[in-house]
């Protein structure tokens, strides 16, 4: 979602949007248990290319495979607003997605009987929290300027985009449950990772890692082969390994701040999940505290990747 403007404080932060995911999980929607079709509402070849474009700012729906964009497209209808009309009412509940089309929005709230304005938006979506954590609305949203929406109701929206996020998120923290060094990680804080994985392409051929680089993230294999590197003696090459779908690369990211120790190579084209060391830190504080938290099994796992019970160089 693009949110222009500022406050970005008073958005719900890691902690709450994942709390918030499992009363999703838990209680009000189970998607196997829901088998009515999605709604299709036909459209012309130009509706559907104005949606797309409009869609293009719309980060929630990025990750939507492209059968279920389709449907998302085709549930969605036209609505036009006037300035001034209250699109969104704090305190109701949920209803629709919005994506806009053209006009300019403002998000606000009253604190002690005066309007602050949350955030303006010309382009990108608003609406999704009522929907997504089944709460009443946050905040209200008036269109400043006439305008145009595509709207999403809530039954198609969670039959589509809440459905693809759960499944992207559980999908994401079983891969995070593999990697050994974040074996002393809770179920929270997986589910926190797991939302902060950003999903990556390479080509055939592409250089993932390159051995000496700063090194940033760990990966995670979706799809795909990649073989791993090593810089020979003579400007040769050798291979050390071929990793498979399920298979992680780059985890030392997490523990030191040295340099890759090999690069990684897109065997096929490959799909990655990117964990980045920042928005690890950011969410869970340091990774070496957090390691560290169960001693006995951090010494073993160090003495296993450095074969000492302590990391080089760990990060602080
Ligand atoms: N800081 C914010 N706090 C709450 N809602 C916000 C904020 N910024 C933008 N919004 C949007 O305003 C919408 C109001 O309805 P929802 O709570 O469904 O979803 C909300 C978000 O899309």
């Amino acid at each position: 979602m693009s949110r222009k403007g500022s406050d970005e404080e008073q958005l719900p932060t890691a902690n709450q949007s994942s709390v918030r995911r499992k009363t999703v999980f838990a209680q009000s929607y189970d998607p196997k248990r829901d088998s009515s079709p999605t709604d299709v509402f036909p459209k012309s070849a130009s509706e559907i290319k104005k949606i797309k474009a409009s869609l293009k700012n719309v980060p929630l729906l990025a990750h939507l495979d492209d059968a279920t964009m389709q449907q998302v497209i085709l549930a969605m209808e036209h609505r036009t607003v006037t300035a001034n009309q209250v699109v969104i009412q704090e305190g109701e509940p949920g209803d629709f997605f919005y994506v806009i089309e053209s006009g300019v929005y403002e998000a606000s709230h009253v604190v002690k009987d005066k309007r602050v304005v949350i955030k303006t938006y010309t382009d990108g979506s608003f609406g999704e929290l009522a929907l997504l954590y089944d709460q009443p609305r946050s905040a209200t949203v008036t269109a400043k300027t006439n305008g145009k929406l595509w709207t999403l109701s809530q039954k198609n929206f969670k039959k589509t985009v809440a459905q693809s996020d759960m499944n992207r998120q559980s999908k994401y923290t079983e891969l995070i449950r593999k990697v050994e060094i974040l074996s002393n990680l809770n179920e929270d804080e997986r589910l926190k990772l797991g939302d902060a994985l950003q999903s990556k392409t390479y080509a055939k051929g592409e250089e993932i890692i390159k051995q000496g680089d700063q090194a940033d993230g760990m990966y995670f294999i979706e799809s795909g082969h990649v073989t791993i590197n090593v810089a020979g003696n003579q400007d040769n090459t050798l291979k050390l390994k071929t990793l498979k779908p399920g298979d992680y690369f780059g985890e030392l990211a997490l523990l030191t701040h040295q340099p890759r120790a090999a690069s990684a190579v897109a065997e096929t084209d490959v799909v990655v999940a990117f964990l980045d060391v920042g928005a690890f830190e950011r969410l869970l504080g340091s990774c070496d505290q957090v390691m560290r938290r169960n001693v006995k099994t951090y010494e073993k796992q160090m003495k296993k990747l450095f074969n000492s019970p302590q990391a080089p160089q760990l990060r602080k």
